[in-house]
């Protein structure tokens, strides 16, 4: 609906309006890639000089938006078709471009490229010696991946939001003044409202909380069962078993993923592994490697294969040359139909592998809707977007895909098996649930005002034990600022777009096991290799934005609502087995309001030097008698 800063001119001739419909689809096709490509070149070389281009290249994509924006506003579209009401929508409503004052858009360009190389160029050092120093990718990851150390966890956990949270605090601050100025350009009340207004779904928030209240009993359940197995390894003074468990341990940065706590929480531990990190270190996968096996997937849907461009021009791995890069994976639309890349720091582990699955998954969106005007080249709503690689890897991550092209040499059928993979797979999807939906509801209050700046860490404290049912592992205040530690705060990306996949992406692979005729249960579906099950992806993925999202539902699912019944579905089994196992553990974590973690010891990697030296010594000893 138009209201008063964006208003309708009087010209009522749709020939006209087509006409400048093609002209702007023309030149966003020269505008855009170019800028995308500086873009491209400073998140591939963080250097002032690059970042400098970027927020100046910014700066003239949005005179281009503004001025195709005061040609849209001269059309009376009431008389128009849906299809060129819709095109001259896209153009209307245009994000921070919309800013009247071009100074304030300049200071919030500059903001976010500071917010992101300082995200990007963080490191931890041991005993703040320089030459002992972690960036996050690989190596803060992998010690939150494989440490089972509570002070070595705490050293990487703290050190991390030392170096990229609390300083990102002032600059966070203006950031969320500027964001809502720009809001209030396109005609909406915050940034929230206009994050979500693209949905164009008036409850959105209403049903993406409905949803959350279905699956809360399956987090709670699978919280528990964890609980009780950390309390195992770390003990009363860390865990307590009716209260929420310390952030740090749970195998991840932002306990956003529990995947690598599966050696801690396996039900039936003498099953083989259904972890391919082992097989892809020992069989020597390369990147590229990784990459061309997920390629594969796709294509043997008969989907479209990644172009040679991709291939040429993509980065898939850390450069070496002491480069500084932003190693936070991404897909990349250059908009000129011929453009796509992925930039990832890959790693040689499983979760690694899943992520180029998902990014993949947006390059195959990219390439099926490339013939579509520039306005329509987005997902029918961002969720579809960050869905798409993920309904393909349930597929490859079953173990007998993964058996089967060689990712794994045993696999064991038997129901205690199935269990061990479907904790693998809630340790992924249902862990994160909670995390999904914090994030965008701890940035609506941002936005709405109800959480200001000067509790801006409790707010997100309160989110994180309210829905997660996590603590930190030490008291926290308002000198620290924890949200910013996570990439799509400073990077300001929305999030509630990852909740909204991880449900939707259950009803999706449901009606493509369909499709693709497997009948079994919905946890050994593995559509490999059905052009049915691809095409009718690849005919939902090529409408683009075109129509509204609930028409791209029901092409896929013959039904138009998002629904946690598929999810539910696919892990009913392990649903049935954790309530068995936990009935006699609390399920929930208010049991025990007043309980904190014991303090962490502090971590000078002596824990290492130590037993090392101690070895020595104790080996010299042997060798004087
Ligand atoms: C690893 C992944 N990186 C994002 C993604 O792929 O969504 C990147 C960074 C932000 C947006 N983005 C893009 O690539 C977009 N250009 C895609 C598009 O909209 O076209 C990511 O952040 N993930 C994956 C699981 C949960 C979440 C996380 O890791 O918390
Ligand atoms: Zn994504």
């Amino acid at each position: 609906a138009l209201s008063s800063t964006v208003y309708a001119g009087d010209n009522s001739n749709e020939t006209q309006a087509i006409m400048f419909l093609e002209e702007y689809n023309e030149r966003a096709q020269t505008v855009y890639p170019e800028s995308i490509e500086i873009s491209w070149t400073y998140n591939t070389d963080i250097t002032e000089a690059n970042q400098q281009a970027m927020i100046d290249s910014s700066l003239e994509v949005a005179q281009f938006a503004k001025d195709m924006q005061v040609q849209a506003q001269q059309f009376n579209r009431t008389g128009f078709s849906y299809d060129t009401n819709r095109q001259l929508e896209k153009l209307l409503y245009i994000g921070d471009a919309a800013m009247e004052d071009p100074d304030q858009l300049e200071e919030l360009n500059t903001l976010q490229a500071q917010m992101e190389t300082r995200y990007s160029t963080g490191e931890v050092c041991l005993n703040n010696s320089p030459d002992q120093c972690l960036e996050l990718e690989p190596g803060l990851t992998r010690i939150m991946a494989t440490s089972r150390n509570y002070d070595e966890l705490f050293w990487a956990w703290d050190g991390w939001r030392e170096a990229v949270g609390a300083p990102a605090r002032e600059d966070y601050r203006r950031y969320v003044e500027l964001k809502n100025i720009a809001a209030q350009a396109n005609d909406q009340p915050d940034c929230g409202a206009y994050w979500r207004s693209w949905y164009e779904t008036p409850d959105l928030q209403a049903q993406v909380e409905q949803l959350y209240n279905q699956l809360k009993p399956l987090y709670q359940q699978l919280h528990a069962y964890v609980r009780r197995k950390l309390y195992n390894v770390y003990g009363e003074d860390f865990i307590n078993l009716r209260g929420p468990i310390p952030a740090h341990i749970l195998g991840n940065m932002w306990a956003q993923s529990w995947t690598n706590l599966l050696d801690l929480v396996e039900p039936y531990p003498g099953k083989p592994t259904v972890d391919i990190t082992p097989s892809l270190v020992s069989k020597g996968y390369t990147p590229l490697q990784m990459f061309q096996v997920s390629d594969e997937f796709f294509t043997s849907l008969g989907l479209i294969e990644m172009p040679q461009e991709f291939w040429d021009k993509s980065m898939i791995e850390k450069p070496d040359d002491g480069r500084s890069v932003v190693c936070h994976a991404s897909a990349w639309d250059f908009y000129n139909q011929i453009d796509f890349r992925i930039k990832q720091c890959t790693d040689i582990t499983m979760d690694d592998f899943i992520t180029v699955h998902h990014e993949m998954g947006h390059v195959e969106y990219y390439l099926q809707y490339k013939e579509q005007p520039v306005v329509y080249r987005d997902g029918a709503n961002p969720g579809f977007h960050e869905a798409v690689g993920d309904v393909l890897a349930l597929s490859v991550s079953t173990p007998q895909h993964l058996y089967a092209v060689d990712l794994l040499d045993t696999v064991v059928e038997d129901d205690e098996a199935d269990i061990n993979y479907l904790m693998s797979m809630a340790l992924d999807k249902i862990a994160f649930l909670p995390f999904g939906y914090l994030m965008d509801l701890w940035r609506w209050g941002v936005f709405d005002g109800s959480t200001p700046s000067s509790k801006y860490n409790e707010d997100w404290w309160k989110l994180r034990l309210e829905y997660q049912g996590i603590i930190p592992p030490m008291e926290r205040n308002e000198g620290d600022f924890d949200p910013a530690a996570k990439y799509h705060i400073p990077a300001s990306v929305p999030y509630i777009r990852y909740f909204i996949s991880f449900v939707i992406q259950f009803q999706f692979h449901k009606s493509l096991c369909a499709a693709a005729g497997q009948e079994g249960p919905l946890y050994k579906c593995d559509i490999y290799q059905s052009e049915e099950a691809g095409t009718l992806l690849a005919d939902m993925l090529k409408f683009g934005s075109s129509r509204p999202w609930p028409e791209a539902m029901e092409a896929i699912t013959g039904q138009r609502e998002m629904s946690a019944v598929p999810l539910v579905e696919y892990f009913q089994p392990l649903i049935d087995w954790l309530e068995e196992q936990n009935k006699n553990e609390y399920i929930g974590w208010d049991g025990a309001p007043e309980w904190r973690p014991a303090a962490p010891g502090v971590w000078t990697g002596a824990g290492v030097a130590t037993s090392y030296s101690f070895t020595v010594l104790f080996v010299l000893l042997l060798g004087s008698f």
